[in-house]
């Protein structure tokens, strides 16, 4: 790859003291939701009990504030605007962090950690660090909490036996906490028993692939199964999250004859159009109609994850939303960030399903955030080892979809979405709030009192050095940055930036 000067990037930087607030939960559903819980003696950035943070700009469901925010043994208990120091006994810990911006840790809700079975592709310990990432190194991260997907770890999670090898494997390797949702396949969609097993023992909620997964042991469901599976999550109250393609009569000559041939990353656009994601979602509003009060299937909820067709399949989502369904739709930084006509022949680090589409797609997609039609945003973190994604011949169809993004959810976010007018308080709601009420985490998501104190501090306005040597602490680097820098966006944010070199 041709060597670029490495420029300054309008990437936020996170403070160097940048403070993430993790604690144990103890008080957490734990019947419910086994959320895997980040050891506390780990967090020796802020070794402090009870203390006060102060800021000028702290980000609460009333908006942002001048003021404090008072947490003991990591929860939130109190929340002032206009704080002074006053009255403050000096041996009370207050840490005053200024302008800087502080707001709740982010809720990344759609991650593939691939732990116990692919622990090669990325694994909790990885995974979650990247999350977190080493903040004192000027890194990235903000994630406080990850969702863990049940496919790509072998075995799948899908029944409870199959949950506690997870539970088992994430403990003592975590730097996040971390949720889990269970997956809903033809074999445990019509039995009740196993799916209220996984659901009692605390998954946050099902997923299941209207396409094929490229995973074996996790096949894809028709609507029959996901009919099935949104009974037992009615009574629950919980989401299923849907990956919503299916598979349309493919035009073998055409995927194949296009001029590029294989490594033409237009040939793979071509195998997946827009109308895999319609026809999916097609089927799905036709049943998420029995979600609305008074249906059949009242307390259940379909959330459509990574959109990539900001046409029609969207207009089917905010239809079936003005009707009353209880539907919910996420995309991802990837299709916020790079558009088809700029992704190199051969790179397959840029393969993902759906694709990523043209950029008169994503700037409808930005469109779409900003008016609060899509409602959160997610990494769709979906790692793999080198060997698969076949970077040297660069084979579109053969490679492994997916992209490696976790660690940059917040400078990738805010650096693209600030050029599009995105606030604060949107980008909280988005990474935040939303995706809390998603996994059903009412104590996180809001800087708000008795909350977990699962805070990030940052400086949207600061910038920082992209080089080699940017700490990532993915397993495999080839990730979101080095795709960023491949295409040379740093060069057009220069000129923005305005920053000397
Ligand atoms: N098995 C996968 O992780 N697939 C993932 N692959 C993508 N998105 O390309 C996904 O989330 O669908
Ligand atoms: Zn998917
Ligand atoms: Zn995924």
């Amino acid at each position: 790859m041709e060597h670029f000067v490495w420029r300054v990037l309008p990437l936020l930087t996170i403070l160097i003291s940048l403070v993430v607030f993790f604690y144990l939960q103890d008080s957490y559903r734990a019947h419910l939701h086994p959320l895997v819980k980040f050891p506390r003696n780990k967090c020796s950035l802020l070794p402090h009990r009870h203390f006060w943070i102060t800021s000028k700009r702290i980000v609460t469901p009333q908006g942002i504030i001048s003021g404090s925010v008072e947490i003991n043994e990591g929860k939130i208990i109190s929340v002032i605007e206009g704080y002074s120091k006053q009255g403050k006994s000096k041996q009370e810990k207050i840490i005053d962090y200024g302008d800087a911006v502080v707001m709740p840790g982010l809720i990344d809700v759609h991650v593939h950690l691939d732990e116990p079975g692919r622990t090669a592709w990325e694994g909790f310990d990885t995974g979650t660090r990247a999350a977190s990432a080493d903040l004192l190194q000027l890194s990235t991260g903000g994630v406080t909490t990850v969702v863990d997907m049940p496919l790509n770890n072998h075995p799948t999670t899908v029944s409870k036996e199959t949950l506690k090898l997870k539970l088992e494997a994430a403990e003592n390797k975590i730097y996040v906490d971390v949720g889990f949702w269970g997956g809903l396949i033809p074999e445990n969609a019509h039995n009740t028993s196993i799916l209220e097993g996984l659901l009692s023992a605390g998954v946050l909620g099902l997923k299941s692939f209207m396409c094929s997964s490229g995973i074996s042991d996790f096949p894809l469901t028709t609507i029959h199964h996901i009919k099935e599976g949104l009974s037992v999550l009615a009574k629950y109250r919980r989401p299923l999250l849907v990956h919503s393609e299916i598979q349309q009569h493919s035009k073998k000559h055409l995927e194949l004859n296009d001029k590029g041939g294989p490594r033409a990353y237009l040939t793979y656009l071509h195998t997946r159009p827009p109308s895999w994601e319609e026809a999916a979602i097609k089927e799905l509003v036709g049943v998420t109609k029995d979600t609305r009060k008074g249906g059949p299937l009242e307390g259940a909820h379909v959330h459509i994850v990574h959109l990539s067709d900001s046409s029609a399949s969207l207009d089917l989502i905010k239809e079936a939303k003005s009707r009353g369904d209880s539907i919910s739709v996420e995309t991802c930084p990837h299709y916020l960030a790079f558009s088809s006509e700029e992704i190199p022949n051969g790179d397959t680090r840029f393969k993902c399903s759906p694709p990523i589409r043209d950029a008169y797609n994503r700037e409808k997609l930005w469109g779409a955030v900003l008016e609060g039609h899509i409602d959160l945003l997610s990494s769709d973190h979906s790692p793999t080892v080198p060997q698969l994604k076949l970077l040297e011949e660069g084979d579109f169809l053969k490679a492994w979809g997916g992209v490696t993004s976790l660690q940059f959810d917040l400078p990738v976010t805010w650096s693209y979405g600030k050029k599009h007018g995105l606030t604060l308080e949107q980008l909280s709601l988005l990474w935040s709030k939303k995706p809390a009420t998603l996994a059903g985490l009412e104590s996180k998501g809001a800087i708000a009192v008795g909350n977990h104190a699962d805070i990030v501090v940052w400086k949207p306005e600061v910038e920082f050095d992209l080089n080699e040597d940017y700490p990532v602490f993915l397993k495999h680097p080839a990730g979101f940055f080095q795709m960023l820098v491949s295409l040379g966006h740093n060069k057009r944010w220069e000129v923005a930036a305005g920053i000397g070199h």
